[in-house]
């Protein structure tokens, strides 16, 4: 076995409360996502986890979120990277629109497919394979040398840039990913084999 990577998609956000699509926009979390931020550092701190590097978006509520939880674990000057591959989905033109309004206008299940079909992207932004073209070579390249020199890497990031990150960590088909749902603020850990495969997955929900 080899090291231990630890995803986490940001607390509650303005919009989420709000029922916006977000994308690229860049609202700041609750009161509430605060706490779930805060909850998921003392959580991880119960585990014994120290880490060695943190990945974020240049999206703040992510930035928040890595922030709460890296002062919670009592590690808060860690070296952290920020990089845009790590940012949500972009919506595109449904970006600051009500999901419902949404649905009212095009219909229940073309608002479907657009938030969670694999390879149909919104008007004017990303599929959730767009999203992955991003991400997965980002990570890649960035994030999995450090977990597989063994060390204990935190990223936090979003709903679907995770989900991206996820469907290609565990080989899950384009048909398994529309029902996986990220809670905010709920830390997964993952241990990865030598060979970069999962060895291991938990869920710390509270
Ligand atoms: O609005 C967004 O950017 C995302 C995440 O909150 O929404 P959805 O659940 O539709 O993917």
């Amino acid at each position: 076995m080899s090291g231990t990577l630890v995803l986490v998609r940001h607390g509650q956000s303005e919009w989420n409360l709000k029922n916006l699509f977000t994308g690229w926009r860049d609202p700041g979390l609750t009161e509430l996502g605060h706490s779930e931020a805060k909850a998921a550092g003392q959580r991880l701190k119960a585990k014994g986890l120290h880490f060695d590097i943190a990945y974020t978006s240049v999206l703040s509520r992510a930035q928040v979120t890595l922030q709460h939880i890296l002062d919670e674990v009592g590690q808060p000057g860690l070296e952290t990277i920020r990089n845009q591959a790590l940012n949500e989905r972009d919506y595109g033109d449904l970006s600051g629109l009500n999901k419902d309004d949404a649905r009212a206008k095009w219909g229940e299940d073309q608002v479907h497919i657009w938030r969670r079909s694999y390879d149909v992207p919104p008007p004017g932004g990303e599929s959730l394979r767009d999203t992955g073209a991003r991400v997965w070579p980002y990570y890649l390249h960035d994030v999995q040398p450090h977990v597989l020199r063994g060390e204990t890497v935190l990223v936090a990031a979003h709903g679907n840039s995770l989900r991206a990150l996820i469907m290609a960590l565990e080989g899950l088909t384009s048909e398994e990913i529309i029902a996986q749902e990220l809670a905010t603020g709920v830390p997964i850990i993952y241990t990865l084999n030598a060979d970069s495969t999962v060895a291991s997955k938990e869920i710390l929900t509270a």
